[in-house]
């Protein structure tokens, strides 16, 4: 077997890091070498290749963001971008390679296949959009993130009697916004699963105030509002004073939690030993608390309704 390479790619997400150290000392365990590939398929393409040793991911596993920085490349989206990355990776003599992203990065390692390398992919993104999986690594913490944010949001709230608007990440998913509520951090939600005008988002804060509920969060998961004017919306409609916080890139960063650290080990630790056994074109993932892995091409970022979700939701939020 020639030489691992590993990459992350797409936003960074806690617990990349604990990914990279599982296949690097997955690897070295079965006496292969690990070449660490920089700034994701970008990197791969202009050759930014190290080995990566077991010294030098040690002591990175409290570590957010990802020692092997990561971009999106533009280029790698055409198809003679991925053949430059192809001869690299030949120059290199890895011929097998592990991609830590989300869904555009494992649509990328599936492109890489078809062109003669064998690739397993590790579900790394805060957004948690993959289908195939029950949770990516990053969004556990950053779920967390997110509340530690909106519990310090409320104490204002309630001390001022105030009406928030609380914008999270997610792209198009609106599990940050969904679990975060479910946690008990947000009184009203807005998902690109269960979109409310803003008609609806008025009539049920109109409902909390008149049973004399004062404080109130609206969690909104981004890109699905232009948010000025539904606080201009709010604020005319109920006559009340509204804020808005986008919670933004504070999401991303920091410590992975110990959930996405446990699961990061596993992840990596199936990727390499799939790869081992002669498998290509998987990616791992987690079902019902079982790591799993699926073919490349089951992954999309697909919106799924999660209805029992959202029913319990129901009974919480009224
Ligand atoms: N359909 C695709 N084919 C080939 N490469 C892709 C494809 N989609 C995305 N990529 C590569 O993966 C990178 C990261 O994808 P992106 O969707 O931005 O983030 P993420 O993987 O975190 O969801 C892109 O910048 C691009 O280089
Ligand atoms: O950092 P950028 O390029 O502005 O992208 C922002 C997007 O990245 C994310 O933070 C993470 O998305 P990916 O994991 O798919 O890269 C999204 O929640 C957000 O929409
Ligand atoms: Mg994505």
């Amino acid at each position: 077997m020639s030489k691992i390479g590993v990459l992350t790619s797409g936003g960074d997400a806690p617990g990349m890091n604990v990914a990279i150290r599982a296949v690097v000392k997955t690897a070295n365990y079965y006496q292969l070498d690990v070449m660490g590939i920089q700034y994701g398929y970008q990197g791969l393409i202009e050759g930014k290749i190290q080995r990566l040793t077991s010294s030098k991911v040690e002591d990175i596993a409290d570590k957010g963001g990802t020692i092997l920085k990561t971009s999106r490349s533009s280029e790698f989206m055409l198809e003679t971008g991925r053949k430059k990355a192809i001869k690299v990776l030949k120059k290199f003599d890895i011929n097998f390679l592990v991609v830590i992203g989300g869904e555009g990065s494992l649509k990328g390692a599936e492109k890489l296949h078809e062109l003669g390398i064998k690739v397993i992919g590790i579900p790394g993104t805060i957004d948690n959009d993959l289908a195939y999986t029950d949770y990516s690594i990053g969004f556990d913490t950053t779920l967390n993130t997110v509340l530690e944010c909106i519990g310090k949001i409320k104490d204002t709230d309630f001390s001022h009697d105030k009406t928030t608007i609380v914008e999270v990440m997610g792209r198009y998913c609106g599990d940050l916004a969904l679990y975060s509520a479910l946690a008990g951090g947000g009184e009203i939600i807005s998902t690109p699963e269960r979109k409310l005008d803003f008609e609806t988002i008025c009539s049920k804060l109109h409902l909390r105030i008149s049973s004399g509920k004062h404080d109130n969060l609206v969690i909104i998961t981004e890109r699905m509002f232009d948010l000025q004017e539904l606080q201009r919306y709010i604020e005319e409609k109920l006559n009340i004073s509204v804020r808005t916080t986008v919670l933004g890139f504070i999401q991303r960063g920091g410590k992975p939690s110990a959930f996405d650290r446990v699961l990061a080990s596993k992840m990596g630790i199936a990727a390499v030993e799939l790869l081992i056994k002669g498998h290509s074109v998987q990616t791992i993932g987690i079902k019902e608390n079982k790591i799993i892995h699926k073919e490349l091409k089951n992954v999309n970022a697909e919106i799924i309704d999660k209805q029992d979700k959202y029913r319990l939701l129901e009974r919480l939020l009224h």
